[in-house]
């Protein structure tokens, strides 16, 4: 089984942190849309907020999602608002098994509101704005893909969770 598999979700419920030990479980490679694109564009994506606006972020997802990461054999973590824009989530679904990892919104809170990184959350008041985010995203991250609950959950049993999604879906996927 070679599928890709794509880890969507709001920020901070943990995509990259599952990601990288499900690809290592499955020795896939492992590949961060946030990453690349930082990588591919040499600054940090709250700089490319800052210097070109939201949208041309979203542009750049696009991009990694259409021609910048292998077709193949990897687990993509996606940043969290990659599934926003209409169409994006069939573009992902047409490439590989989508699983989307979930927590309460409270969770969401504790885990992100000491990093500074997310350019989202750079107001006067982040956790209002996480709370409008999610009311905002949470019904299309519910219609994704198979939820995996991360919250109050060992890392490894998360991560054997998504794995026994990914096999599942993964036979399916190869007969569309
Ligand atoms: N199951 C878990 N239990 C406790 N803490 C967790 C869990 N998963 C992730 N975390 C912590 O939550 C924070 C956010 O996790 P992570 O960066 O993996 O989220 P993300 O979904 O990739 O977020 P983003 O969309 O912003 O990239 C990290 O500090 C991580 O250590
Ligand atoms: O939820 C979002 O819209 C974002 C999540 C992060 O992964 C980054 O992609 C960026 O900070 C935007
Ligand atoms: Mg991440």
């Amino acid at each position: 089984m070679d599928t890709n598999l794509y880890l969507v979700g709001f920020m901070g419920t943990g995509k990259s942190t599952v990601g990288r030990l499900v690809a290592r479980q499955v020795g896939f490679d492992f590949v961060d849309s946030d990453h690349e694109i930082e990588r591919l564009q040499g600054k940090p994506v709250s700089q490319i907020f800052a210097e070109q606006g939201e949208a041309a972020f979203r542009a750049m997802e696009r991009g990694f999602v259409e021609r910048g990461h292998p077709a193949k054999r990897c687990v993509v973590s996606c940043g969290g608002g990659l599934i926003v824009p209409p169409g994006m989530l069939e573009l992902l679904r047409g490439r590989g098994v989508v699983v989307c990892m979930h927590a309460p919104i409270d969770t969401i809170i504790q885990r992100t509101l000491h990093a500074t990184h997310r350019p989202l959350l750079a107001v006067e008041n982040p956790e209002q704005r996480l709370r409008d985010l999610y009311a905002q995203r949470e019904a299309l991250y519910r219609r994704s893909g198979t939820l995996v609950l991360t919250d109050k959950r060992p890392l490894r049993e998360i991560a054997a969770h998504v794995l026994r999604v990914y096999r599942q879906e993964a036979a399916s996927f190869g007969k569309k």
